[in-house]
């Protein structure tokens, strides 16, 4: 008899205790439907507190973030009025434009077709020297093309779907990531970075004729009798070279080189590349002590970066050049390393300051719902280049949720009226 009691009473205590858990859920997720990711438990343990928070928003992400903005049909047409256009063109003509260009708001014309225009003369003008460009750690050449502008030429070292594991700046340059960045920052209307197009050069016809005596030093013929290169840069080594694929063609990104000044300052949240952790890895308030020493603008400005970088996943952006008072986007070749990490630090500036202008929350939450890897390789195919596997497109939108996450995690903390700002 008591036994059946007993019995009898903890079934009523483990109903009770499922009832609770299914109210608690209920009511937890009244008005919010709940996606949920999973969430690296042992990776979070480690990191800061505030990533276990920008997860809870990214599992309560309201629908509108994860599906297609009506409203970006109409810019995205834009976009593709500007590389896709069909007129016949002059290079010299482009070349010409583009040299005169002066404008406070862009570093090149935005104008119908011409973006389009630029990276098919950056891809067809005919080059009439090679050399080392020494400038930096990573391999890369300078091209002189017939009309004298120059073009920075990093060229592939790996395959599209080699995945670079370890530091968040591990490996050489990704070639494929400065293009990708480019147009990425078209999509979202970031306008201070220098056309970047893949283009082949062919070591016997454009190469070796038209190589410098400092570079063919740093030529060398590989077991197959290839000529290879070498190059000249503080991690250049002998042994690590670029040859040619079978057809005689090095593939690589050519970027405008932009003969301009700049002003170069070292990042306030560079990493340290050693064990030894950063001023903005240990204390949360430290875009405090940034703002004491920068303007409004440059936080929003490194804020706009950051996001970028975050989307790509370029960890490496230790300093930036500064043009007319706006930072350019140089040096985008650290992304795209590996599509299953997302290394959330990267968005430190943004999770620390709690700000974000609201031209740019806007162009981000126009490209939801895939629009910004569909836009990125449908304009890409105009020039006929594939960037990236499909694993890395996934990764950017995934990456996209995190960013609205994080500003949903910072009204919650502050109110809109804070996190955006108008300048
Ligand atoms: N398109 C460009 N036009 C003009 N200057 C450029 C351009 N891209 C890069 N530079 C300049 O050349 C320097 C080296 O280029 P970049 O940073 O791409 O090379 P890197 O080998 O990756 O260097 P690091 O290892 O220091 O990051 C940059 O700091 C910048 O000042
Ligand atoms: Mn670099």
């Amino acid at each position: 008899m008591s036994l059946n009691y007993a019995f009898g009473f903890s079934l009523f205590l483990l109903l009770l205790v499922a009832l609770n858990i299914y109210f608690f859920y209920t009511l937890n997720t009244i008005g919010k439907k709940a996606t949920h990711y999973l969430v690296p438990n042992i990776k979070l343990d480690l990191a800061p507190s505030i990533f276990k928070e920008i997860y809870t928003y990214l599992n309560y992400l309201p629908s509108q973030y994860k599906t297609k903005n009506s409203k970006f049909i109409e810019k995205q047409k834009n976009l593709i009025s500007l590389f896709n256009s069909s007129a016949v063109i002059n290079l010299k003509d482009v070349w010409h434009e583009t040299e005169n260009w002066i404008s406070d708001e862009s570093l090149f014309p935005h104008t119908n077709g011409v973006p389009g225009q630029i990276l098919h003369a950056i891809q067809n003008t005919q080059i009439a020297l090679v050399d080392n460009a020494p400038k930096g750690t990573q391999l890369k050449l300078l091209l002189l093309l017939e009309g004298k502008q120059k073009l920075y030429f990093k060229p592939k070292r790996y395959k599209l779907d080699d995945v670079i594991r370890g530091s968040i700046y591990a490996g050489f340059d990704r070639h494929n990531s400065e293009v990708f960045a480019y147009y990425l920052a078209m999509v979202l209307d970031l306008k201070w970075i220098a056309p970047s197009v893949i283009r082949k050069i062919n070591i016997h016809n454009d190469v070796v004729p038209k190589a410098t005596l400092g570079l063919k030093k740093t030529m060398v013929k590989n077991g197959r009798g290839s000529l290879c290169i070498y190059g000249k840069c503080f991690y250049c080594k002998r042994n690590e070279t670029v040859c040619p694929d079978k057809n005689g063609e090095i593939e690589g990104a050519a970027i405008l080189y932009l003969d301009k000044q700049f002003k170069v300052y070292r990042s306030p949240w560079r990493r340290s590349y050693t064990s030894k952790k950063m001023e903005w890895e240990k204390d949360d308030d430290y875009c405090k002590k940034v703002s004491g020493s920068l303007s409004l603008r440059r936080i929003l400005n490194l804020i706009d970066v950051a996001i970028f970088d975050f989307l790509i996943q370029n960890g490496d952006r230790h300093r930036y050049e500064v043009y007319k008072d706006q930072i350019v986007l140089l040096d985008n070749g650290k992304g795209l390393g590996n599509p299953m990490v997302d290394e959330l630090d990267i968005l430190a500036p943004l999770y620390q300051c709690c700000i974000i202008s609201s031209s740019t929350w806007h162009n981000l939450e126009m490209v939801s719902g895939g629009s910004l890897s569909d836009t990125i390789k449908i304009l890409s195919g105009y020039q006929g280049n594939k960037l990236a596997t499909e694993e890395h497109f996934k990764a950017v939108d995934r990456r996209l949720m995190k960013i609205y996450a994080t500003v949903q995690y910072c009204i919650s903390k502050h109110g809109t009226a804070k996190v955006f700002k108008n300048l």
